[in-house]
Formats: structure tokens, C-alpha cells, sequence
């Protein structure tokens, strides 16, 4: 991208620099005939691990490289590459080494083409019986049944299959089902001694069922969610300083459902490509799913990588042979297994990634949200949309942006991405999308409206939780568990309704995520007409003022205006805060920029009820009077400066223990020098001072790890204590402490562990209401865990 900017002259750049919506054809006019008249050759590297491009731009090759073949894309399919993978993978499974056989395996199913052929088989069935027996070998019996299933979609009369089949079924006390599998092995079996080895296992298996007597539970994994919880409200969109937003027009109750919204158009980032669904967005499990025509998506089932890419994984396989010499039952069996139906799949959406697929490169190699405005743009064709005039597309989305406010660097980048992306889609929709100032400028839009509206998708990261259960499904361990849960961003979508709410850094309302699904519920009770604003990213209690005013203006281009950043509150007083000299006196004292934040916000406003509850830390008209480094209280002087060495001294100690902590082993000194540095920030920094809180959850693990839990359970409580003034006793972040404090309750038998989960629990259904139990399963574990000690205590 550099090196496309450089091209452009200064007095061009100041043009474009300028540029607000109503010139902005011409500047992409200016740009798009500079880059068509370019000579120069030049490469382009877009900083990802692809190879760089060397490239002719006017000749058509950066472009041409983009949207190159199949035969030639470097996202293409290539025979001999899985060849020698599953050569590797081979090895490695005769070795025992089963897990990295799993990787080989995975990557050789990503790069063969789907009809190559291997030793008479079919490749990529081959392929997938492999990691079959792999995923055999290593217990896993339902990832080994889909990919059994999945070789038996393009190769009906496969035996290994059919027997492998047989022997994940088996495992998992399917009998029925096993029987069925090993019966048709046994007829498409062509060797005499496959076929003999096939009966014994038969005969085993029949035996067991005789014994057994299992009920048969077929599992259909692919099943989506059953979703029936009513939406409680209809809201309504307003107006107001911050633009359009959605208010209530009745009370509505804290954990009320008030939003579900499907995705307009969603692309997985980066980071997550080989570790999430590039269509759902779950983490892939053992036997994830490639894309049938290139190496770039892999999909945690067939139902998604059919919904994103608009194709099956092959053809239905021809089953005549294979029929003809069984039962009724077992012929409805095979037909039912080798062409599954995905009848109820959702047609009337247009495949978002058809028109990346067959080996084009851009979308693997341009930032995340060009590929979201490629999905877009081809939405928008394939729902009928032309580029007719200069605003059709940006009048369909009907979205908020700051197009006008971006930096000139920014406005120059958006366009020549906004030329690079309609080049590349226009391999795809030739007469739909012409490449001219028209189309580039809304293109450019449609940019800063993904940069004002996208929503980050996210998903808590795996993590061994208390009472995590094994594959047998016994409970492991409720042994004390201390590391904080963390989300991960994986994806960024448009919605289009769900964009319409605003943002409050001490927001009333929650998003999260089920699969692609954003769900929005209250988080407070809401009164008729109030606001429903949700957080976009900081929030009172993380940051101070100053510092959410700062990164909203950064990565969002807006000034906050919410309730959290124009009223004096509680936690921003106290968050950064030290603590009066004065003993008895329990006053702030803040540095000059903070001070001068929180003395710009207004305090007239202010309820009684409010300015009792800043009593104890400022008198509500002390701005007038105190300074920064003095008590807004009783006005004593604190020396700010050595106050700020005194807490950089004892935080020494502090990143000691997290470093001994990370690692799993901490000594006595460390955590004896860091309860003396306690005391040091105690008597420094105001009691509910943030970096407070994080020092006693510091020592909290680290007691956990020298297995003193009552001290732990100290800590932890002096934590929450902290944590509730900041962010308030409901907030999320509580329920993330309680669960540490709950599992080292429960741990030394202390049965106030069942109030602190009837707390968290009641936490987790108020943000994510019926989902709380399958998002965070380890709350039905410790629930149970509760009736148990409840019981036993009786
Ligand atoms: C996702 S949109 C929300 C809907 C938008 N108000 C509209 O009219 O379409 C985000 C934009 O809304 C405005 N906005 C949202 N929350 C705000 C706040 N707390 N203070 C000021 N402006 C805000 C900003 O312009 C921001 O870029």
C-alpha cells in the first residue's frame, strides 16, 4: 500500500486529503486515471505471509495476479502438494504419531483437487478415510464418523469407510447403526481376507448388541440451536446528539432479549482463519471441512461450507453397485448417509464467499474489512443491485459514517482499495460493476461506513474452567481456578439494525454472539423512552475518562457523549485516584489530567441521591475550590510526583509475582515482598483504586498456587470488593471474579462458594439470558456441584 501511495503526486494527495463526499468522484476519478496511465512497474507487498507480487499495476498484472487461475493461484489446488502431505501423513500414522498424521492429513485435504485421483481412488475420499483412522486412533468417533461419511459421499462403495464407520459406531454404543455399517463393508469388501476380517468384528459387535439392549440415539451434530425465546419489545429509533439510536418506548425488565439480527455480510479475521469456521465463526473441531475449489476456508461441517460457498463437496455419488445386493433397510441407510439433505439450508442468500473462490488471491492477501465491502458489493449485485448512479448501494445500507472527518492518509488509502477491490471484482461481475468514479466512490462509502459500523464478533477463549469434565463426561477437578476469561475478537460483520445502537461507556444493554447470530439484551431495567446504548469497547470502570474519550475518538472518529463521560461518577473519580494524606479522610486526589477531565463534566445535573453517593469522596462543589494534587475532600496537598514513584517501586514486585505466576511457580519471597508492596499502594494510591484490585488478584492466584486458599480467598474477596465500586455489583466483570472465588470456596469445603455461584449465575443469565448454560457449560457443572455440597451439608 505504501508504495501504490507513493505513486500519487502531493498536490493529487492534498486534493484527495481534502476530499469530503461531494467532490469525492472527482478525487477517484483523478486517482483511477493516474493508476490507468501508470508506467511504472512496481511490487506491491500487503504484509501478509503470501508471497509478494511483482507487477506491472497498468498492465492489468496486480489485478491480474489478484484474480489469477485456478491452475496458477497460489489459493489454488494442487495435486502433487497433497500427495506428498498425505505421504507425510502416512508416515507419521505408521509411527503412532497420530497428532501430527491429524495435520498432515488436514493440509493435504486443503490443497487436493476434488477430482484428482490416487491409486484408482478418488483423492480427497482417500484423504478423508486417512484422517478417519486418525481421528479413530485418537478417540475422537464422531469427528471419525463425518469424515467416514464424507469419503462415502464421493465414493459410495469404499469399504474402509463402511467398516471404519462401523467402528466409531461401535464405540460409541451405536450397535444398530454399527451392525448396518460393517454388513454393507462386508458386501462392497473385495478381498477375501477383508471380507473374513470384516464377519469377526460383525459377529463381536451382533453379540455385544444381543448383550447390550442400548437404546439407539442418533446424533445429528450439524443440528443448529432451537431458538424460541419471544423478543420482548419493538423499539424505536430517535434522534439525538449522537444521530440516530434506539430508545424503549415501555420499562423494560434487566435480561429482557430486546435484538436477534442475522448478519448483512461477515468475514472471519485473519488471525482466526485456521482455528475458526470461516462461516459460523466456532472453533473447527479435529475434522474440519475445506473448501471444495480452494485452499483459503475450512468449516467446521458440509451445512456451512455449503452456506458460504454455494456448492457441495461433490457430486451424488452413483449407489446402483452398491444397492443392488441389499436389503430395503439397508439400501434407506446408505442413501440416507452418502446423500445427506440439506434441504433446510437457507437459499435466498447470496454465497458470500462464490466470488472469491476458484484460486483468486485478494481475499486472502487485502485487510479484513475490504474483503467484508467485496462481500457486500456482491450481495448487493446478486440480490438485483446495479451501480447505476452515484448512490444506490449507499442509500440500500442506510449507514452512519465520518467519510468527511478521516484522515487525509486514511481517504487516500480508501481510495485506491476502493479501485483495487472493484478491479478484482469485476473478474467476477463483468457488466454489474463497472470500474469508474461512480462505483470506486461508493465503494469508498461503503468503507467508512464498515469503519463507523462494523460489529467485532467474539468468542470466549477455550480455557480449562472449574469443574471442566472429561471425554467420559466425569466431572475432573473443581480445583481452584484463577486465570481470567478472555474474548477473542474473530470476526467483523454489518448489521444492519443492530448498528443503530449507540455506544455508553456505562451501557444498559449487551451484545453477544451465537454462531453468526448478535443477540441484544438489557442489562439494567430500562425506562420508557431511555436510550438502549450497548459499550463499543471501553467502559467506565476499565479506563478513566480521559483515556475512553481518547481511544473513542481514535478508533471510532466520534466525541463520547454519554451519560458515563459528561456526568462526575463514582468510578472515574476513584479508578486512578490517590489516597488523602489525611488518614481519617476517605477524599481523592488527582493528577492534573485527570482532573482537569473530570472538572469539565457537569455536576449540576447531579440528583441528591447522586451527590450523597460522592460524599465520602469529594465535596460537590470541591473543583471550585481544591486543585489537582489536592483532597477534593479536605483539600490536603499530596506530592503527586513521588506518589507515582512510590507505586512504580512496589509494582516492581507485582510484575515479579505475574511473571512466577505465568509460569507456574512461585516462591514464598516473591509473594512476601509483594504483600509488603500492598501495603506501600495501600497507603499511596486511594482504596478503590484499580491497580489496588489488580494486586490482590495477583496475590489471590498466587496463594492458589501455594495452595494457602483461605489467604486466596482474602484476596480475591478484597478484589471484588474493589471491582463492584468500579464497575457496579452486576457488571460482567464480577461474574469473572466470582467464579474464581466460588471454585476456591468450594475447593476448601467454605459453603459460602454456593452463594457466590447463585451470584455469577444470576450474572451470566443476565447477560446472555438462556444461553448463559451452553456458552459458559461450566456453570451447569458447578450448579450441580452446589446441589451436591448443598445435599452432603445436610
Ligand atoms: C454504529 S453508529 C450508531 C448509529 C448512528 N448514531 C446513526 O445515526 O446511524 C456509530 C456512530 O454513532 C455516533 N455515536 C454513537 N455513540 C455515540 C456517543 N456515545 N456519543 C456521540 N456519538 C455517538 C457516532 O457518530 C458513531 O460514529
Amino acid at each position: 500500500m505504501e508504495k501504490l501511495k507513493s505513486l500519487v503526486p502531493k498536490n493529487l494527495e492534498q486534493t484527495v486529503g481534502s476530499s469530503t463526499v461531494d467532490d469525492l468522484p472527482s478525487s477517484c476519478s483523478f486517482l483511477l486515471r493516474l493508476f490507468q496511465q501508470s508506467q511504472l512497474f512496481f511490487q506491491v507487498s500487503f504484509g501478509c505471509k503470501r508471497p509478494r507480487i511483482f507487477l506491472p499495476f497498468l498492465s492489468g498484472k496486480l489485478i491480474g495476479d489478484l484474480t489469477m487461475d485456478p491452475e496458477n493461484a497460489l489459493c489454488g489446488k494442487k495435486k502433487d502438494a497433497a500427495l506428498e502431505l498425505k505421504r507425510q501423513g502416512n508416515q507419521c500414522f505408521l509411527k503412532g504419531d497420530y497428532a501430527t498424521a491429524l495435520v498432515y492429513y488436514s493440509q493435504a485435504l486443503q490443497v487436493a483437487p476434488m477430482n484428482a485421483v490416487d491409486m484408482d481412488k478418488n483423492l480427497v475420499a482417500t484423504l478423508y478415510v486417512n484422517r478417519a483412522s486418525v481421528l479413530l486412533k485418537m478417540d475422537l468417533q464422531l469427528e471419525c464418523l463425518r469424515d467416514c461419511n464424507r469419503t462415502l459421499q464421493i465414493s459410495s462403495n469404499y469399504a474402509k469407510a463402511w467398516y471404519r464407520r462401523g467402528k466409531a459406531n461401535a464405540s460409541m454404543g451405536n450397535f444398530h447403526d454399527a451392525i448396518r455399517d460393517f454388513q454393507i463393508s462386508k458386501n462392497v469388501e473385495v478381498s477375501f481376507n477383508g471380507k473374513k476380517q470384516v464377519d469377526d468384528e460383525l459377529k463381536i459387535i451382533q453379540r455385544q448388541y444381543k448383550r447390550s439392549n442400548t437404546v439407539q440415539e442418533h446424533s445429528n451434530n450439524n443440528k443448529l440451536d432451537d431458538f424460541d425465546e419471544p423478543i420482548q419489545v419493538k423499539l424505536h429509533v430517535t434522534t439525538s446528539n449522537k444521530g440516530r439510536g434506539m430508545v424503549s418506548p415501555i420499562e423494560i425488565p434487566p435480561s429482557s432479549l430486546v435484538h436477534v439480527e442475522e448478519p448483512y455480510a461477515l468475514v472471519i479475521l485473519k488471525h482466526c482463519r485456521e482455528t475458526h469456521c470461516h462461516y459460523c465463526l466456532n472453533e473447527l473441531p479435529a475434522d474440519k471441512v475445506p473448501c471444495p475449489s480452494c485452499s483459503i476456508p475450512l468449516y467446521c461441517s458440509q451445512r456451512c461450507q455449503i452456506q458460504a460457498g454455494g456448492r457441495m463437496l461433490q457430486n451424488v455419488p452413483d449407489n446402483k453397485e452398491i444397492l443392488k445386493d441389499l436389503s430395503d433397510d439397508l439400501r434407506k441407510y446408505v442413501q440416507e448417509i452418502t446423500s445427506p439433505s440439506f434441504a433446510d439450508l437457507r437459499t435466498d442468500d447470496v454465497p458470500e464467499h462464490k466470488h472469491e473462490c476458484d484460486g483468486v488471491h485478494w481475499p486472502a492477501i487485502l485487510p479484513s474489512e475490504i474483503v467484508l465491502a467485496g462481500r457486500i458489493l456482491a450481495k448487493f449485485v446478486g440480490q438485483g443491485g446495479v451501480f447505476a448512479d452515484a448512490s444506490n448501494l449507499v442509500d440500500m445500507l442506510n449507514l452512519s459514517h465520518h467519510f468527511s472527518e478521516m484522515h487525509a492518509d486514511s481517504k487516500l488509502e480508501c481510495i485506491i482499495y476502493s479501485i483495487i477491490l472493484s478491479s478484482c471484482l469485476k473478474q467476477f461481475f463483468p457488466s454489474q460493476l463497472p470500474v469508474n468514479e461512480n462505483t470506486i466512490s461508493q465503494i469508498v462509502i461503503l468503507i467508512s461506513q464498515i469503519r463507523t459500523n462494523s460489529i467485532s464478533i467474539v468468542r470466549m477463549k477455550s480455557f480449562d474452567a472449574p469443574g471442566s469434565r472429561d471425554q467420559s463426561g466425569r466431572l475432573s477437578s473443581v480445583a481452584p481456578f484463577t486465570c481470567n476469561m478472555e474474548q477473542v475478537r474473530v470476526g467483523q460483520a454489518i448489521y444492519t439494525t443492530g448498528s443503530l445502537f449507540n455506544h455508553s461507556c456505562k451501557p444498559n444493554i449487551h451484545a453477544y454472539f451465537n454462531s453468526r447470530t448478535l443477540f441484544i439484551r438489557t442489562t439494567a431495567s430500562v425506562t420508557v423512552g431511555c436510550p438502549l446504548e450497548l459499550s463499543y469497547g471501553p467502559q467506565v470502570g476499565q479506563l478513566d475518562c480521559k483515556d475512553r474519550l481518547k481511544l473513542l475518538e481514535d478508533e471510532y472518529s466520534f466525541k463520547c457523549q454519554c451519560s458515563g463521560c459528561s456526568l462526575v461518577h463514582i468510578s472515574d473519580l476513584v479508578l486512578d485516584a490517590f489516597c488523602c494524606i489525611n488518614p481519617s479522610c476517605f477524599g481523592v486526589v488527582l493528577d492534573r489530567s485527570i482532573f482537569n477531565c473530570e472538572n469539565k463534566k457537569t455536576k449540576d445535573s447531579l440528583t441528591v441521591d447522586e451527590q450523597s453517593r460522592l460524599e465520602p469522596f469529594m465535596l460537590t462543589d470541591s473543583f471550585l475550590h481544591a486543585g489537582p494534587s489536592h483532597c477534593l475532600k479536605c483539600g490536603s496537598y499530596r506530592n503527586i510526583k513521588s506518589s507515582c514513584s512510590t507505586v512504580d517501586e512496589a509494582w516492581i514486585h507485582f510484575t515479579r509475582l505475574q511473571q512466577e505466576i505465568n509460569s507456574n511457580r512461585v516462591s514464598e519471597t516473591t509473594v512476601s515482598d509483594a504483600l509488603r508492596a500492598l501495603c506501600s499502594l495501600k497507603s499511596t494510591l486511594h482504596a478503590y483504586n484499580k491497580r489496588i484490585a489488580e494486586a490482590e488478584d495477583n496475590l489471590s492466584q498466587a496463594f492458589c498456587l501455594l495452595g494457602k486458599l483461605e489467604l486466596a480467598a482474602d484476596h480475591c474477596k478484597a478484589s471484588i470488593r474493589i471491582l463492584e465500586k468500579l464497575y457496579g455489583e452486576n457488571h460482567i466483570a464480577i461474574g469473572n471474579e466470582l467464579l474464581k472465588l466460588s471454585s476456591i470456596l468450594l475447593s476448601v469445603g467454605d459453603c459460602n462458594g454456593v452463594e457466590c455461584i447463585k451470584r455469577l449465575s444470576e450474572i451470566f443469565r443476565c447477560h446472555y439470558g438462556w444461553h448463559a448454560n451452553t456458552m459458559f457449560p461450566f456453570l451447569n457443572i458447578l450448579e450441580e456441584e452446589t446441589h451436591k455440597f448443598v445435599s452432603t451439608d445436610v
